[in-house]
């Protein structure tokens, strides 16, 4: 199974990166876990924010391989202890198709991207910034693949 982090957002801080990468680095070869990012749309002033958004969403939409499961991260979304994303990781899996995990911008994600998720996931109840999502939705992926594989990075 590939899973596929779509997230709005480029040009990341070092320290986003490397929080990033150490994580991503640790998946085997089964299970890869590549990046998509969306350039997010210019908020001027006057910005259309709907417009944007939209737009932005389109994008994310476009850049998943059909047939994907589609995952939104959301703050209202399903709230999985380890133990419980380790089990939708195996049902995942078992299912057979990739999974995409879409990351919104400053104002959250599009409507349509919302509309188009089969699952909707929450890291917190917390208010998230997006670069900080990245770090945790890798690390969190990651802790799960280590519970099912019985690999030591995860202690009960
Ligand atoms: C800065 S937040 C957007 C805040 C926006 N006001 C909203 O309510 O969605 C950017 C993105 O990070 C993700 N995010 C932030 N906090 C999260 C959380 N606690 N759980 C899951 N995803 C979160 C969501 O995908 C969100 O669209």
């Amino acid at each position: 199974m590939r899973v596929q982090l779509i997230a709005v957002g480029s040009k990341m801080p070092d320290w986003v990166e490397q929080g990033f990468n150490e994580y991503l680095r640790r998946f085997p070869p089964d299970m890869p876990v590549q990046l998509t990012e969306i350039t997010a749309g210019k908020r001027g002033k006057n910005a259309d924010i709907g417009r944007i958004l939209k737009k932005e969403g389109e994008s994310m939409l476009a850049a998943i391989p059909k047939g994907n499961r589609i995952v939104t991260l959301e703050v209202t979304g399903r709230p999985w202890t380890t133990p419980q994303l380790a089990g939708q990781m195996q049902r995942w899996q078992m299912d057979g198709r990739d999974v995409s995990l879409l990351v919104g911008g400053p104002e959250g994600l599009a409507p349509d991207c919302i509309s188009a998720a089969e699952q909707r996931w929450s890291l917190s109840a917390l208010t998230l910034p997006h670069p900080l999502v990245r770090i945790l939705l890798a690390e969190s992926l990651y802790r799960a693949w280590s519970l099912n594989n019985n690999h030591p990075y995860h202690r009960e």
